[in-house]
């Protein structure tokens, strides 16, 4: 996952996109990047790492101007190398800088096209380079004169007509100002917001509403699926909604982990979805075991804390505070490569082993993906005295990959597919494994919303809302599981 932000101030903007990469920093931790626009300028910084070491005083200091973007990345397609870092350029037929969150299920055949056909280059496996060039054909093939709002919206439908996947964009276009849009299906998220300064009206866009809080910024809405938002030169807001909108399926393991719990997503607060995770994951216990033997309810920092709570209320079982974390170590399940994610849990998490010993423990996680967190956290409850471990999962089993934009590409590297929950729960070596059931998840976050059609539940489901391509999962577990990404760094 990646986060994204762009700002259309009345004042220098570098300072506050800076905040707001920090705001996201959880959103991705590899690479970060900001461009501004100053005149007919555009200035841009970025590196591989968190938004503290790849930023100076004097690198933010030099990127003038009122309106600018800015990314954090968690790679879904190409490698973690510096050029495919974010957001990126071109410069025909203007200057256009791009930063997306998602990922492209046609960017092989996209990139093919675009150089046969729209005889541009694309440089690297990112296919945020592709959806960067699709959309600055689009605006080319758009009419030779001035760029207009209209003709920039008739791009973006261009780019929805050719694009397939899951995106969310902020993009600068020199001579013209500041451009958002989401993909037609709203599967990944983005909000617009506004302030009144001194000196005008100010226009905000970014992945979560949590920067929007802490900027000072109003909440205008969430972009609806296949919605453009455009803030010209002049400080005018338009807005489009594309023909090719579908119905609203936003991620839901952005709910389950990506996002903050203190930010709204579509509506929906991501600190009270989680709570009813919690509620409906209790209930689910007391109806399959009514007479359980729990003497303690313990999470796995951080994300699962919000629906630890309410479920340990409902059991009527102690909440314990049973793993503490390291908070200088970044999340690990974003991390790239397998052996730096293991290495990390146990680096992360350490036990207090008065909470365990001599106890029947319940863990409870917020998801199990590849099992790395839950294999290590069971064997460090057993060393410190526990009876008996339990886990309980607030989703259910991740059996199929992920296409949109989180980085899960290979179904071997998931410890449920395949598997049988008895099977998952020998693997990881609890004592007992509880997951929370589709349907039960999905009623948890939407809570009282009727207006979503539903969600891109596709790595519980393995039902795809875009469509898939056959072979393509199979074509892409080759491309990206860890091992062959390993193999590639490593040369062997
Ligand atoms: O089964 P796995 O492959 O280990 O992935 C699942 C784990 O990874 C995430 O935690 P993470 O450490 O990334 O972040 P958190 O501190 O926000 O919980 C998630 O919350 C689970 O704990
Ligand atoms: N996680 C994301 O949103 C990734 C964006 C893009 N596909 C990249 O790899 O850079
Ligand atoms: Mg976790």
């Amino acid at each position: 996952m990646c986060g994204i932000a762009g700002i259309f101030g009345r004042t220098e903007v570098a300072a506050r996109l800076y905040d707001a990469m920090t705001i996201l920093q959880h959103r991705g931790q590899d690479a970060a990047g900001m461009t501004t626009l100053d005149g007919n300028r555009m200035r841009s910084a970025r590196g591989i790492g968190l938004v503290r070491d790849v930023f100076s005083e004097r690198s933010v200091a030099g990127l003038t101007g009122e309106i600018g973007i800015g990314h954090v990345r968690y790679p879904t397609a190409g490698c973690d190398r510096p050029d495919e870092t974010q957001p990126m350029y071109v410069n025909a037929p203007c200057g256009i800088a791009l930063g997306h969150n998602g990922n492209l299920i046609n960017s092989e055949e996209l990139s093919a096209e675009l150089f046969a056909r729209d005889r541009r280059h694309i440089n690297t496996e990112s296919d945020s380079e592709v959806l960067l060039n699709i959309l600055a054909h689009e605006v080319a093939a758009h009419g030779s004169a001035r760029i207009t709002p209209e003709r920039v919206f008739s791009a973006v439908d261009g780019v929805h007509r050719r694009c397939r996947g899951g995106y969310a964009t902020v993009a600068l276009i020199a001579g013209v100002g500041l451009l958002g849009f989401r993909d037609p299906h709203g599967i990944r998220p983005i909000v617009l917001g506004q302030r009144e300064s001194r000196d005008g009206r100010e226009y905000i866009m970014a992945s979560e509403s949590v920067v929007l809080d802490l900027l000072g910024f109003d909440l205008i809405s969430d972009l609806a699926p296949g919605e453009s938002a455009l803030i010209t030169l002049d400080g005018e807001l338009h807005r489009h909604v594309s023909d090719q909108a579908r119905p609203h399926t936003p991620c839901l393991f952005e709910y389950v982990y990506f996002a903050r719990p203190d930010s709204m997503i579509d509506d929906l607060s991501i600190y009270k979805a989680r709570l009813r995770m919690g509620e409906a994951l209790a209930e689910k216990i007391l109806r399959e075991w009514p007479d359980h033997d729990i003497d303690a309810v313990i999470p796995v920092p951080d994300t699962s804390r919000t629906a630890c709570l309410p479920l340990s209320q409902m059991l009527g079982v102690k909440y314990r505070e049973g793993l503490i974390k390291n908070r200088y170590i970044g999340r690990t399940f974003i991390m790239p490569g397998q052996e730096e994610r293991a290495r990390s849990v146990r680096r992360k998490l350490n036990t207090i082993s008065l909470e365990f010993r001599n106890k029947n423990v319940l863990l409870v996680d917020d998801s199990i993906v590849r099992g790395t967190t839950s294999r290590q956290i069971i064997q460090m409850a057993r060393e410190a005295g526990a009876r008996k471990v339990y886990l309980a999962s607030a989703s259910p089993p991740v059996r199929y990959p992920n296409v949109y934009g989180i980085d899960m590409p290979a179904a071997s590297e998931l410890v449920a597919a395949g598997r049988s929950e008895s099977e998952i729960r020998e693997r990881i070596g609890a004592d007992r494994l509880i997951y929370q059931e589709l349907p039960d998840l999905e009623k948890a976050v939407r809570g009282k919303n009727r207006r979503l059609a539903g969600f891109d539940s596709s790595c519980f489901s393995g039902r795809y809302v875009t469509g898939l391509a056959d072979g393509y999962l199979e074509e892409l577990e080759a491309r990206r599981a860890d091992a062959v990404r390993q193999e590639r760094r490593t040369g062997s």
